[in-house]
């Protein structure tokens, strides 16, 4: 029986050759991208291209079926696509590289697609993915697990939900004071000495902390502040000892962080009135380390003797390995950077009266893990290939009439939907009418070859080809910077080049001007760079419809954000990926979720404004 035969059957014959004539591009090769690709090519799909940036790990084997222990370093997309050669009959095509690259894969390699799989772990790369999808309009299918929990979303440009219509959390922060004075839990300590202490000794170039913008520290007092500033400067002094190699100046480090830093603390009394003191190393602890190499068990809470110990001796190596290596960066898989954090956070939260941890259970917090499951992984993947002929309406018996008909699918637990099944499958939603990502924004792809052309020739054009006002703004919106506003026109004789736009920049016209008689303004503009060395093109904008729509007061959006807020907001984010709704499952009106209205807020000044504010954050952020 030739292999085709059983997806014949369900597809037909029609269907089967649109399969095998389908390009497709899943971008992750992990734990749901191995599961996905062996579903893929089990579909005769007729093409499909693979991305990842990785290389194999140990900890990948257990789940990421298409690996062994010999392809431990190996790229995972190329060694993804020999371990299925021996039944696959598509054309496999792997890239190692990172997706958001875009000389590597710039915006017209993505056109060739007609779809896109997601099977990644981060929300940038999540991001920048669906927002190409937009721009290009090829559907995409979205997936994510975390531990049993699981999503699926196909994302159809224009017509669904798109990846950002719904918040997703971003990462959890802390304020700088607690992380820097006043600790109380071992993720406090767990980000110092990740986020700060690492980071300052391996990871960076000592930069003065002068400039740094306080506002978010958590604190205004000013004892505290400067104390803080001083300690990063007395920090980079500390990363000589490291650079210099002088082994015999451990004890050094240990006594700066340790004895001296919270001796200055204890100083600061306000921070004590209503805290327990933390209680500094003595010197004798510091004279009798242990230098003998023990054999200590992972997932057992070492005393704080073995912890100064290993703090040395991991320091001793760390110190080495930097010599060939300059710069080390925290990997949770790489046991030397593990252990560093892992020591240096027990010996601080045993200074602060918190709780010590196994490294094991470190590693957990500091990399931010929950472990993934294989079955979770199987299912997710086998349920995303299969909405996969759906979205190509390749299934007679369930014929996609409207984008709408489509389901996305999350376990019980991630969607709160039902308790009595493990996977729900709710109709799709229509784009969110405030989503800044699809609905806001009229897109476009600007392909150009000539970036020396200036900044004010640029806009003249655009002005030209969709009638835009005099007074518009122009944003740099893949580094949010402002280019050109009403009383900013500084850089309008720069070149694109000299301004910093690229390829894959992305730009962001909005009319400033509106209409005073009708209330309306332009729907702004977002046009992707695409810089081509084809010489006969030399600026080809897209042929878009820029739609008037309404321009809303001041006052009505205040009222609109009370609205907002009285409404209840039924979408909860776990583990930072997984969306909840927290709606009854037969509440949801069939592809219905949010009233879908045109209006749009004046939000996009007000983000301009912001951005161009913004400054350091000096908030701590746990990745
Ligand atoms: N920007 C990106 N470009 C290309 N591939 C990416 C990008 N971001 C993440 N990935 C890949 O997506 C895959 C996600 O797979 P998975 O969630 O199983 O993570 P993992 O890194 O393999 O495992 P773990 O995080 O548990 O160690 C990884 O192989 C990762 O390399
Ligand atoms: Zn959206």
């Amino acid at each position: 029986m030739p292999r085709e035969t059983n997806i014949v059957k369900i597809v037909g014959e029609d269907s089967y050759a649109k399969l095998r004539s389908t390009k497709c591009l899943l971008v992750g090769a992990g734990g749901i991208g191995s599961e996905l690709l062996k579903d893929m090519i089990l579909m005769d799909f007729g093409e499909i291209h693979i991305v990842d940036l990785d290389t194999i790990d140990l900890s990948n084997l257990n789940r990421q079926f298409l690996f062994r222990q010999r392809d431990i370093k190996q790229p995972k997309s190329t060694t993804a696509v020999k371990a299925v050669q021996l039944f696959n009959n598509s054309k496999l095509v792997p890239y190692q590289g990172n997706i958001m690259d875009a000389n590597s894969f710039p915006i017209h390699w993505f056109g060739e697609f007609d779809l896109i799989f997601n099977a990644l772990d981060n929300l940038a790369a999540r991001r920048y993915v669906n927002k190409i999808s937009q721009f290009l309009h090829v559907p995409l299918l979205e997936s994510g697990t975390s531990g049993f929990d699981g999503y699926i979303q196909p994302i159809i440009p224009g017509k669904t939900e798109c990846f950002d219509c719904t918040t997703k959390e971003t990462p959890k922060t802390f304020p700088v004071c607690t992380i820097r004075s006043t600790p109380s839990q071992p993720i406090h300590c767990i980000v110092w000495a990740k986020n700060f202490l690492f980071n300052q000794l391996f990871a960076s170039e000592p930069s003065p902390e002068d400039e740094v913008d306080t506002k978010d520290w958590g604190t205004t007092d000013e004892e505290e502040i400067k104390r803080i500033k001083q300690e990063t400067n007395e920090l980079h002094e500390l990363q000589k000892i490291i650079v210099d190699q002088e082994e015999s100046r451990i004890p050094d480090i240990l006594d700066k962080l340790f004895i001296q830093d919270i001796n200055k603390l204890l100083l600061i009394e306000n921070l004590w009135k209503t805290r327990e003191k933390p209680t500094p190393l003595t010197k004798t602890q510091l004279k009798t380390i242990d230098l003998a190499d023990k054999k200590l068990d992972l997932n057992t809470v070492w005393s704080i003797e073995d912890q100064l110990s290993r703090f040395v001796s991991i320091t001793v190596k760390l110190m080495k390995r930097i010599r060939t290596e300059k710069v080390i960066e925290f990997d949770k898989d790489d046991q030397d950077t593990l252990e560093f954090v892992a020591t240096a956070a027990n010996i601080r939260s045993n200074i602060f009266n918190i709780p010590l941890k196994s490294v094991f259970d470190i590693k957990q917090i500091a990399g931010n893990i929950i472990p993934a499951i294989a079955t979770t992984n199987a299912i997710i993947a086998g349920l995303s290939s299969l909405v996969s002929l759906r979205v190509l309406n390749l299934l007679k018996y369930a014929p996609t009439e409207s984008p709408l008909d489509l389901n996305m699918a999350f376990t019980a637990k991630a969607s709160n939907l039902s308790q009595d099944r493990y996977i729900s499958n709710p109709n799709l939603a229509a784009p969110n009418c405030k989503c800044a990502v699809c609905m806001k924004v009229t897109r476009g792809v600007l392909s150009i070859n000539d970036m020396n052309i200036t900044l004010g020739e640029l806009i003249g054009k655009l002005r030209e080809k969709y009638g835009f006002p005099e007074d518009i703004s122009l944003l740099d919106s893949s580094e949010q910077r402002l280019l050109v506003d009403y009383d900013f026109e500084d850089l309008l004789d720069r070149s694109l080049k000299d301004v910093n736009l690229r390829n894959g920049s992305v730009i962001l016209l909005t009319d400033e001007e509106g209409n005073e008689e009708t209330g309306m303004v332009r729907k702004p503009l977002e046009l992707y760079i695409n810089v081509t060395d084809d010489n006969s093109i030399k600026l080809t904008l897209p042929p878009i419809d820029v739609e008037w729509i309404k321009q809303i007061s001041e006052e009505d959006k205040k009222m609109e954000d009370e609205k907002a807020k009285q409404e209840e907001v039924n979408e909860e984010i776990i583990d930072g990926e997984i969306v909840i709704l927290d709606e009854e499952e037969e509440e949801i009106p069939k592809g219905k979720k949010r009233k879908l209205d045109d209006e749009i807020t004046s939000e996009n000044h007000e983000m301009k404004k912001s951005k161009i504010d913004e400054t350091d954050d000096g908030q701590i952020i746990l990745d």
